[in-house]
């Protein structure tokens, strides 16, 4: 079983992404990333069938998602959306159960067997607690488990989440992404979900689909992470025009800080100088000058006595 995006084109009118190109396989974790607008929930509607691809083709086992119902993607794809609607007079096992409807034609009293297994997914969500809460009086953690369990009863070996750890504290992304982890290797799970709190997702996800300049990369998490300059240097944000970075060497801390201490300070290019950390002080040199520097006080005091 797996998931295989081939020569594609994602968009509407307008093309978002071209030649995607990705696949994954049972037991995988994707992260899916990108920056606003990009298209990540338009490709996710697209494995879907729900958008119609302009070019290419997905498919799902070697089938073309084009070719199959909405019953037979809703058994192969359970998908939460982040913001799906929030049935307020539901309780957790009512939204839990839903899952099962696909597999029943009109209203129904799930069977024995499929009460037994709500309850196992509610077990193992550890929702056992909030079993018979309305889904209004449940925290966000615990509503976005919710909706997990309610993709878990469905079945499907792919489940799909648009942003599933978003309003959530710390503690309740981990608790989410954790259980993703564990879906993925002991249900043999083939997880793809879209996170803005991608540089903690990462370390839960086999792998990475960034959607970049109209382009879909796609490979084992620490490849695109290398390859991509940009995402692991996120941290050092371009809040000035005009400054122009100086080259830093030292450990990711101390030049996350001394970066953000030159750009607060100075609207210039310090590309003519060099920082180096030696342990205990910094080594400043350019072309003409050298000077030690203890803190980063010292380091303001100097630049401004050459800019
Ligand atoms: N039905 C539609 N018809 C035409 N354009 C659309 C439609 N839905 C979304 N778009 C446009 O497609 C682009 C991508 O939207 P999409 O929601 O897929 O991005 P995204 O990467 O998920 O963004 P975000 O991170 O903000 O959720 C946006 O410019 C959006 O306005």
């Amino acid at each position: 079983m797996h998931l295989k995006i081939n020569q594609a084109k994602i968009g509407y009118n307008k093309t978002l992404i071209s030649n995607a190109d990705a696949h994954l396989n049972l037991g995988e974790v994707c992260l899916l990333i990108g920056n606003n607008g990009v298209g990540k929930t338009t490709l996710i509607k697209s494995i879907l069938h729900q958008i119609p691809l302009l070019n290419g083709e997905i498919s799902i086992n070697n089938k073309n998602v084009k070719s199959l119902s909405v019953k037979e993607i809703a058994e192969n794809i359970a998908v939460v959306f982040s913001k799906s609607i929030v049935p307020q007079n539901y309780t957790v096992e009512d939204l839990i159960s839903l899952g099962k409807y696909i597999y029943y034609p009109f209203y129904f009293e799930l069977s024995k067997k499929d009460r037994e297994e709500v309850f196992h997914i509610i077990e193992k969500l550890d929702l056992v607690q909030y079993k018979n809460t309305l889904l209004k009086n449940l925290s966000d953690g615990n509503l976005q488990k919710a909706f997990i369990g309610r993709a878990l009863t469905q079945n499907s070996s792919v489940i799909i989440l648009d942003e599933p750890t978003t309003h959530l504290d710390e503690k309740n992304k981990i608790i989410i992404l954790k259980t993703l982890r564990k879906l993925a290797q002991e249900q043999n799970k083939l997880i793809l979900f879209s996170s803005h709190d991608w540089r903690l997702a990462k370390e839960f996800a086999d792998k990475i689909w960034y959607i970049k300049d109209g382009h879909l990369y796609s490979g084992v998490v620490e490849d695109i992470l290398l390859q991509h300059e940009e995402l692991t240097n996120a941290s050092l944000f371009q809040i000035n025009d005009q400054f122009v970075a100086p080259k830093i060497i030292a450990p990711d801390f101390y030049k996350e800080m001394l970066y953000s201490l030159l750009q607060k300070n100075f609207q210039k290019d310090l590309s003519a100088l060099n920082f180096e950390f030696q342990n205990n002080f910094w080594l400043i040199s350019g072309s003409s000058l050298q000077c030690q520097c203890e803190s980063f006080q010292e380091i303001v005091n100097f630049v401004k006595t050459i800019y």
